[in-house]
């Protein structure tokens, strides 16, 4: 055996020895400890005694000692109760626990201190932010909630900060949100005329809403569910099992609808393509389809064959081929409603359904146009997009943000609805929006999370549905199987007596037709084939 060995086997006999020896001895040590407590209580009431009372205090004990040694075992009965008080008293005694200091005065200076290099000036002659300055002069109103996290906070400012300046504003709620805690989302109400600041902690949006059918009016579509303050109606919703409701974000479409289409910009994997699947399920409740994958991922291919959906393009060739049809078709609309309206007839049935163009990453599919020498498929949108709200053609388009340069100007002027999701600075949500935000969002947002603007409207914090792709095997079957159910199928479409059917079908000729040019095929409506469209 090496001297290691030895050495270690001889610390563990040594601290086994010594866990033994303290178990036994813990019972004298604890009396031990308990008439140390007695002889120091002794000694400081001998010393309290006024040196008068001292004689009169020592005859006294002595009668009492004296007293107990004559009773019938006195003396046994006075160790038995000396040694259980010293017991007592020799206890491990816990602290007091220490109360736990105001949130208040832990966070409040230091927010104060934050923000003073940026509100207070050296020539302020009765400057509200200064160094050695409290919290309680500059802050007008707060509130914690029960985890100690700052919840609500009004402050003042000076009339000669910038708040006019969204960048010097900007400034203020970065640090504000930095130290109240990035992982929640924040409003800033910016009272200018009162140089006054709100700021509040927003609660998180519901998540894994599954998709279902909303209870709406025909053209209108659930983009998701907001903060109750945005909106005044409320809407059933089935969520973990229960049944409620939630406020939610409406995009009116067709004729009447001020933003008769829509962009929504998103980073890589924030749940743009699901947004888009939203949308088609609705859609398809009274509309056709016809979905264009840019991306090419397959990530609609559950809507491939399905009643009402005419085609689902990945190509180019097939994209092109099917966007040229649609603006045709708008043009046809257009002119058949014309004649209806010259004639003061309704409008035909096969114009007045809506038709849905959903375009998902097209800016992949117009890199690829114009490496291959083709037309962009986006100059394909200009028809449907101008006169598509009085033709009841709506455009959808997703994208990535990065590629929003590569979203053409078209598409950005018409499309005044908008939606954009996932981690994003305050700059790309300006771009995407169209205004500032009021609000900061958090370090980490789930899927689906992010703001939406119709119109003019302020925008409004959105969750999307948890609308995923059926064929994802890594998605909850759970919400896999809601999708599955508002799926149409060639019997039924949404479980319901099939629509009467619309009288043009496109039919893109195979790629291998197309001219050598590369010119989009023209797609032939057949109307000779009315009986059997799909
Ligand atoms: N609202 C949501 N609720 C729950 N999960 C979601 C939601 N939106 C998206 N997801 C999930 O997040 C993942 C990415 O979603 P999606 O494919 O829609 O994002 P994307 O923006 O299209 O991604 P990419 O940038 O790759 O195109 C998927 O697994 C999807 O199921």
């Amino acid at each position: 055996m090496s001297l290691n060995r030895h050495l270690t086997r001889g610390r563990d006999v040594a601290r086994t020895a010594g866990d033994h020896a303290a178990d036994m001895f813990a019972p004298l040590t604890l009396i031990a400890r308990g008439l140390r407590r007695h002889v120091g209580w002794t000694k400081s009431r001998w010393q309290a005694t006024p040196k008068e009372r001292r004689g009169p205090a020592l005859l006294l004990t002595a009668a009492g000692v004296m007293g107990v040694v004559l009773l019938p075992h006195g003396p046994l009965l006075a160790v038995v109760t000396l040694v259980a008080s010293a017991a007592w008293s020799g206890r491990e005694r816990k602290p007091a626990p220490t109360p736990e200091p105001d949130p208040a005065d832990v966070k409040l200076p230091a927010l104060y201190a934050a923000l003073t290099p940026y509100l207070a000036t050296p020539d302020d002659v009765c400057p509200l932010y200064r160094p050695d300055g409290r919290y309680q002069d500059a802050f007008a109103g707060w509130a914690f909630d029960a985890d100690g996290r700052l919840a609500a906070l009004e402050i003042g400012y000076p009339a000669y900060f910038t708040d006019t300046e969204p960048t010097a504003r900007a400034r203020i709620e970065q640090v504000l949100q930095a130290k109240a805690g990035r992982g929640r989302e924040y409003r800033f109400d910016w009272d200018l005329e009162c140089s006054r600041l709100q700021v509040t902690a927003l609660a998180p949006l519901p998540g894994d809403i599954p998709a279902q059918t909303w209870v709406t009016t025909p053209g209108e579509i659930v983009l998701g569910f907001t903060d109750p303050q945005a909106t005044q109606r409320m809407i059933p919703v089935s969520h973990d099992g229960r049944s409620g409701h939630q406020p939610p974000v409406i995009w009116r479409t067709g004729p009447r609808s001020g933003e008769p289409h829509l962009l929504a910009l998103g980073s890589t994997g924030s749940g743009t393509s699901t947004l888009l699947r939203t949308i088609a399920l609705q859609a398809l409740a009274h509309g056709d389809l016809l979905v264009i994958d840019g991306a090419g991922t397959g990530e609609h291919a559950c809507l491939v064959n399905r009643p009402g959906v005419h085609t689902v393009e990945t190509s180019l060739r097939g994209a092109l081929a099917a966007l040229d049809w649609a603006a045709r078709e708008t043009e046809r609309r257009l002119a058949a409603l014309n004649l209806a309206r010259y004639r003061g007839e309704p409008a035909p049935a096969d114009v007045s359904r809506p038709l849905w163009l959903l375009l998902d990453h097209p800016t992949e599919l117009t890199e690829l146009a114009q490496a291959e020498g083709h037309p962009d498929p986006q100059d394909l949108l200009e028809l449907p997009l101008r006169q598509g709200r009085a033709a009841r053609v709506t455009v959808v388009v997703v994208d990535a943000i990065e590629a929003v340069d590569r979203i053409s100007p078209t598409v950005r002027a018409a499309a005044r609805a908008r939606v954009v999701l996932g981690d994003l600075d305050t700059q790309d949500l300006r771009l995407a929006l169209g205004v500032p935000l009021d609000l900061a969002p958090a370090t980490l947002t789930p899927a689906g999370r992010g703001y939406a603007r119709i119109g003019a409207q302020p925008p409004v914090r959105l969750q999307v549905p948890a609308t995923v792709d059926p064929l994802d095997e890594e998605a909850p079957a759970r919400l896999r199987d809601a999708v599955i159910a508002l799926l149409p199928h060639r019997d039924s479409r949404i479980e319901a007596p099939a629509p009467p059917r619309p009288q043009h079908q496109p039919q893109v000729a195979p790629a291998a037709e197309q001219d050598a040019a590369g010119a989009a095929p023209r797609v032939e409506l057949r109307k000779a084939e009315l009986g059997n469209p799909r």
